[in-house]
């Protein structure tokens, strides 16, 4: 009998990758209402590869995913309807402007172009003025509110962040934790892969360190909570330093 309630995300034994190349290996993953989970790792260890795994960009070579317990590889349609995802700025099509990038994503999820959380989410990320300019003019900061802002149209269960938060100035960024924060405690789930933890602080309800495509660490809400904003970073880069170190001796 299917689950009544089954969690927003559940990865069991995961691996993907690009052609034959494996990146990520035996990732196993559960999201529930109202939780935040940071992904972590140093660079290349394979973060935005399992987004991209969870968002359906590349097929997966083993494993399970489900979304809101809808199996992503046999009903792609219906999975990717519940979940938000901030694509690369740099993917964004340069040619269109905001709005109309705003229309198509809308569109693709049968919602009104401006159908946020919030309604005055334009003005709270003050994009007003760029609505009708083309992509290609865009400063990184502005194209990942419109990333932002495509990921939350709609308002779906789920939100997968690939380091999204990147470039925005500081006002931005409180304005988008607090909104994110909102929608967690709302029940929504989120999850991001993030360098930055002197931003995530100790928001998230769990941490997971990737290193080398594996799931490596693990730290639970009351682990988060016993570091503290400032614990949290001498705790992360004394793993990564560990990493590095046990990857010299073999
Ligand atoms: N499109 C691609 N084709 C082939 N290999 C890729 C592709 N994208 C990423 N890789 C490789 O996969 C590995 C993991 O990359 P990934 O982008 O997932 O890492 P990451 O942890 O997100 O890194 P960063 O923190 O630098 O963003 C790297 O070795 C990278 O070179």
């Amino acid at each position: 009998m299917p689950d009544a309630n089954p969690p927003l995300l559940a990865v069991a034994g995961v691996a993907a990758g690009y052609g034959r190349t494996e990146i990520i290996t035996g990732i196993d993953l559960t999201v529930h209402p109202g939780s935040f989970t940071a992904i972590l790792g140093a660079n290349g260890s394979g973060k935005s590869t399992l987004l991209r795994a969870i968002s359906g960009q590349i097929p997966i070579l083993a494993g399970t995913i489900r979304i809101a317990g809808i199996d992503l590889a046999t009903a792609p349609e219906h999975a990717k309807r519940q979940f938000g995802y901030a694509v690369d700025p740099a993917d964004l099509p340069p040619d269109l402007t905001g709005q109309q990038y705003l229309e198509l994503i809308g569109s693709i999820r049968g919602c009104h172009p401006h159908a946020w959380p919030r309604d005055d989410l334009i003005t709270t990320l003050q994009f007003g003025p760029w609505l009708r300019t083309n992509i290609s003019a865009y400063s990184l900061g502005t194209r990942m509110k419109l990333s932002l802002m495509g990921a939350l149209l709609g308002t779906p269960p789920l939100l997968l962040l690939d380091e999204a938060l990147n470039g925005l100035d500081p006002l931005i960024l409180a304005r988008i934790r607090r909104l994110l924060a909102e929608l967690c405690a709302a029940g929504h789930g989120l999850v991001m892969s993030t360098h930055m933890l002197a931003t995530i602080g100790t928001t998230c309800t769990e941490m997971i360190m990737i290193e080398s495509g594996r799931v490596a660490h693990r730290w639970t809400a009351p682990m988060i909570a016993a570091a503290g904003p400032t614990g949290l970073e001498t705790m992360v880069v004394a793993t990564l330093e560990g990493a590095v170190k046990a990857s010299v001796l073999f």
